[in-house]
């Protein structure tokens, strides 16, 4: 099966607390600014490329944004996005150790998902490169139904707290997306944004930056929504006909599936049809299955995409069977469904409860003490793809078989030698006196080049 790059970028929810129970008097930027310290003083700026091939970054908001390297497996990715979390949460410690000895009460939080308290979004982009091909836009609007209905299965559950219609749905994204299509992520959260910018060669590939998912937190979704969604793209990059389902409202369809717990409630196909989101998920990983045993893919994939394309069906028929039980330990929003039911009804509390928001909260919440997710799978109550080992590993070393070994190479070894340079997705510039040595990387793919191994000559 042709290889094919990955990369996760994720926003990170900042959030104070005191350790007297007062109200907090840092603000965002405050807290912001605090997080990234050692990253201005080490790369002098809020913007930096890390020796892991990754990216660390803080907009304007106080929202801190980690993109994971270029990845060529779910292994990696899955290592590269969660060695994020353990840098983000090594700068949190940093940063509360100084408040603590500054004396003052508050510490920072870092959540990884999708809402805060006040109800802003932040997203959780998937990147994909594809083929380019002229009928580019045509095969991506035909996988809207797609990425509309595969919450049902990588969702990470949400409280809804609008007044009279408070409860728990499926996804934190569905009620943030307004149109299906655009080239503009900011201005109309899309599904999928079209901006052509492939960080690659132009002539042969596409970017597909897929913006409606929900930040996981568990590793089996993270790997089954990256798996999922790449059997899909083979589908377009081998130009198979896709089954049509276009939504008749797509963005009605979406909220209609998230509020369903039950996962009965149907959606209007432009045929005619009533689809549940397990019938369009079926159809689509059905079709994916039958073109990678035609091509001798399936025969042909590592031990987890394997396990991932397994579990696409698996989750499909026991979804429909109404049986959460078994997934509970490997889908996000079935085990923070479980986790916050549980305590609901033993405290007797109603979804609208501040207590619950809080438990939710603190399920995405990265601190190791703080964090109910960190603590379940601490317990063993939630499946995993990668060890500690690799995670630690991998917050340091780059993914070895893409473009991001290089990367990392060379951020490693001119930050050593103390010396100027410039890194993007695409470009490895070492700043001299007179002028720059630069190396173009459009080859996403190759983790060699002899032209970084003269530039590191250099050093
Ligand atoms: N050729 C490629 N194909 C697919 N993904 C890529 C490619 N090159 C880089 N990536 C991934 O794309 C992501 C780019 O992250 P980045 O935050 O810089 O995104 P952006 O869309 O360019 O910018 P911004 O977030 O500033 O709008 C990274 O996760 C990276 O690994
Ligand atoms: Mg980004």
């Amino acid at each position: 099966m042709p290889k094919r790059v990955m990369g996760v970028e994720t926003e990170y929810g900042l959030t104070t607390a005191t350790v007297t129970g007062a109200p907090s008097t840092l603000t965002p930027e405050d807290a912001a600014q605090r997080l990234f310290r050692r990253v201005i003083e080490w790369g002098r700026s809020t913007n930096t490329f890390l020796e892991n091939g990754s990216r660390l970054y803080l907009d304007v908001g106080a929202h801190p944004e980690y993109a994971s390297a270029e990845c060529d497996s779910i292994d990696d990715l899955v290592a590269t996005d969660k060695a994020g979390d353990r840098i983000m949460q090594s700068m949190a410690d940093d940063a509360n150790e100084r408040l603590a000895e500054e004396g003052m009460p508050e510490r920072i939080h870092l959540i990884k998902n999708n809402v805060d308290s006040a109800g802003n979004s932040y997203g959780c982009h998937e990147n994909y490169l594809i083929r380019r091909r002229r009928d580019f836009r045509a095969r991506v609007d035909a996988l809207v139904p797609f990425f509309i209905s595969r919450q049902v299965i990588t969702g990470a559950g949400h409280i809804r707290r609008q007044p009279g219609m408070g409860g728990f749905e499926i996804s934190q994204r569905a009620d943030q997306m307004w149109d299906a299509v655009s080239s503009a992520s900011t201005r109309s959260r899309p599904i999928v944004n079209t901006r052509d910018e492939p960080h690659g060669d132009i002539e042969k590939y596409r970017r597909l930056h897929v913006i409606v998912g929900d930040t996981n937190m568990s590793e089996i979704s993270t790997g089954l929504k990256f798996a999922m969604t790449e059997m899909m793209l083979v589908l377009l990059d081998d130009g198979v006909i896709m089954p049509d389902l276009s939504l008749v409202d797509p963005m009605r369809a979406i909220r209609d599936i998230s509020r369903d717990l039950d996962l009965k409630v149907t959606v209007e196909v432009e045929d005619g049809r009533r689809l549940t989101a397990l019938q369009i998920q079926r159809i689509y990983a059905e079709a994916a299955h039958r073109h990678y045993e035609s091509r001798g893919y399936l025969a042909d994939l590592d031990p987890t995409r394997r396990q991932m394309a397994r579990l696409w069906l698996e989750a499909i028929d026991l979804l429909e069977q109404g049986d959460l039980d078994p997934l509970r330990d490997r889908l996000d929003w079935i085990a923070k469904l479980t986790l916050l039911e549980r305590y609901r009804t033993r405290s007797g509390l109603g979804w609208e409860d501040p207590r619950l928001s809080r438990l939710e909260f603190a399920y995405h919440d990265l601190s190791p003490t703080a964090g109910l997710y960190t603590g379940m799978v601490k317990q063993g109550l939630l499946a995993r793809i990668v060890t500690d080992d690799r995670v630690a590993d991998a917050m340091t070393t780059p993914p070895a078989t893409t473009r991001a070994a290089l990367r990392g190479r060379f951020v490693k070894a001119a930050s050593e030698a103390r010396r100027d340079y410039m890194v993007d997705w695409m470009n490895l510039r070492l700043l001299e006196a007179d002028g720059a040595r630069s190396v173009i990387l459009k080859d996403p793919f190759s983790p060699v080049d002899k032209r970084v191994d003269d530039l590191l000559e250099h050093l």
